[in-house]
């Protein structure tokens, strides 16, 4: 067991989840191929407790065991999120908004930057150069029609730019390519993708690198979330936890990585080398078997790893996993911390699951909205041209603006608002103009410009908003009738035979 907490540390995190009775602890020899994954996928499908696969077939010397789903939700009521709270250190009765806030704490305070240890649990195993064959690990198969063994899937990319000045985190898939090789997805705007083409720049060949796995969770939900640019990773997640986090450097380049790393791969990026990549079982719920890409080659010079070490897998697809929980979400955050930034009278963002992180839902004051006597359609253009001119936005390919009334974490109320109150055409502005993402199937296996356009704010506001506000009464059993009707309701509910009502 680690001293840290759990979100500091990913054995104490899995110890957390067990407690929280959101761990299946699997001893039955499981295979990496596929069947590993395909548990981890069903447990997204169905919301269920963690997968923690003791008895991976083909591990050798403590590599390795496998978590799955490390940032699943829950169907348990009122612990939908508890999976993500202790990623930050939160209750596990935490909203959605208050993990949004958690993460976005750091947003305006100084870093604190890391403190770096001799040595830590990440050294205690190591292979190099030659020994180095990642085909005689236990590579996971994520989905069957996957171009390779995705191996990485949950780890963390640390890439610094040129100068040192900035220390980049980020999750980005990567599949084995060769014994010591893997090759990554990182296109425009990823910032793996900037600081690659800034040491291109420079006539540079490769780029020190690392990779590493099982990490204290509440750097895995800072390496999802679309940081500023220059903004380091470890000096914002100092700042957000209130301490510095624990790095040791790496053995074969300086880059320094969390001390309690499950597996670290240490290496270089390769500015010229590239290799086929994919396809992968996207977080949208598609593959298009046989359709690669080109990707970036790494090269890993040196693997440390714990005794018994475990690596996490996001097993991705159709809702939910962690590509909706932690890269949708906190884009979301990221968009409103940009939308508050410049102004705007946004208090809440969401990324709905059914929208597979494509949407996100703004929830605008509006009474500060009547105060800027604007329109909706002036008021829906410069959201959009804000949002979908920023990093954080580019993911996403629809807004959807709703007043005070909607709850914007419920789905049915989200709905509700999109089909009632915004008229298709007429109350959205759409943008061609702008960056597109690829990966989502109306873009890349579309009718357009695969990376340009297909972006609309639906202004889900009704035109009295903006003006006088409200006019309507909502036809629900909570406002069509009076409070003492609603309470002799209640009282004799479950008397007059009816079933025991959810809080
Ligand atoms: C949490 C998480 C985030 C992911 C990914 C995954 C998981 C689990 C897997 C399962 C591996 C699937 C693919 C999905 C895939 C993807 C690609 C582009 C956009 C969204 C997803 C991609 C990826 O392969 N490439 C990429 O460039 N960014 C990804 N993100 C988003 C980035 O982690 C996020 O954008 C960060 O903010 C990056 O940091 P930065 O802002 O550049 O410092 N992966
Ligand atoms: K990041």
């Amino acid at each position: 067991n680690d001293p840290e907490p759990a979100h500091l540390s990913f054995r104490s995190f899995i110890n957390a989840l067990r407690d929280d009775g959101d761990l299946a602890d699997i001893e039955a020899p499981i295979d990496p191929n596929l069947q590993a994954a395909a548990i981890t996928r069903l447990v997204c499908e169905t919301d269920d407790k963690a997968p923690f696969f003791h008895n991976i077939i083909g591990a050798k010397d403590g590599l390795w065991r496998i978590l799955g789903a490390p940032g699943g939700i829950r169907k348990t009521p009122g612990h939908q999120y508890s999976r993500l709270a202790r990623h930050v250190a939160l209750p596990p009765t935490a909203s959605l908004h208050e993990i949004m806030d958690k993460m976005l704490s750091a947003t305006h305070i100084p870093p604190i930057e890391p403190e770096i240890l001799a040595t830590g649990p990440c050294k205690e195993n190591s292979i190099e150069g030659d020994d180095i064959d990642l085909w005689s690990l236990p590579l996971p198969q994520i989905h069957q029609s996957d171009g390779g063994k995705y191996v990485q899937t949950f780890g963390v990319h640390i890439l610094q730019n040129l100068d040192g000045s900035w220390t980049n985190w980020s999750i980005s898939r990567a599949m084995v390519s060769d014994k010591n090789k893997l090759v990554s997805l990182a296109a425009n705007p990823q910032h793996i993708r900037l600081i690659h083409d800034q040491w291109a720049k420079e006539g540079k060949k490769e780029i020190p690198w690392a990779l590493a796995f099982g990490v204290p969770p509440t750097a895995a939900m800072a390496a999802s979330m679309p940081l500023p640019e220059g903004v380091s990773d470890p000096g914002y997640v100092g700042a957000m936890s209130g301490e510095a986090m624990k790095m040791v450097k790496c053995d074969t380049n300086d880059i320094l990585v969390p001390a309690n790393s499950e597996i670290v791969f240490e290496g270089t990026l390769s500015i010229e080398e590239t290799a086929k990549e994919g396809p992968f079982g996207e977080m949208h719920g598609y593959t298009f078997p046989g359709k690669s890409i080109i990707g970036n080659v790494h090269k890993i010079n040196k693997i440390t790893y714990r005794n018994n070490a475990i690596l996490p897998i996001s097993s991705c697809g159709r809702m939910t996993d962690e590509t909706h929980t932690m890269l949708g979400v906190l884009a979301a955050a990221r968009i409103r911390q940009v939308c508050q930034d410049a102004g705007l009278p946004i208090i809440q963002a969401s990324c709905p699951w059914f929208a597979h992180a494509t949407w996100t839902v703004l929830k605008v004051d509006t009474t500060k909205l009547r105060a800027l006597k604007t329109s909706g359609k002036e008021f829906a253009k410069k959201v959009g041209d804000l949002v979908f001119n920023v990093k954080p936005g580019f993911a996403m390919h629809r807004l959807i603006l709703v007043g005070e009334d909607i709850d914007i974490y419920n789905d049915k109320d989200v709905l509700w608002a999109f089909t009632t109150r915004c008229r298709p055409n007429l109350d959205e502005v759409f943008f061609e103009e702008v960056l597109g993402f690829r990966l989502i199937p109306f873009m890349g296996h579309g009718n357009g410009d695969p990376i340009k356009g297909g972006k609309v704010v639906s202004d889900a506001l009704l035109p009295v908003e903006y003006t006088t506000g409200q006019n309507w009464e909502t036809c629900n059993f909570k406002n069509a009738y009076p409070k003492s009707v609603q309470d002799q309701v209640l009282k004799d509910w479950e008397s007059f035979g009816f079933a025991k009502l959810q809080e």
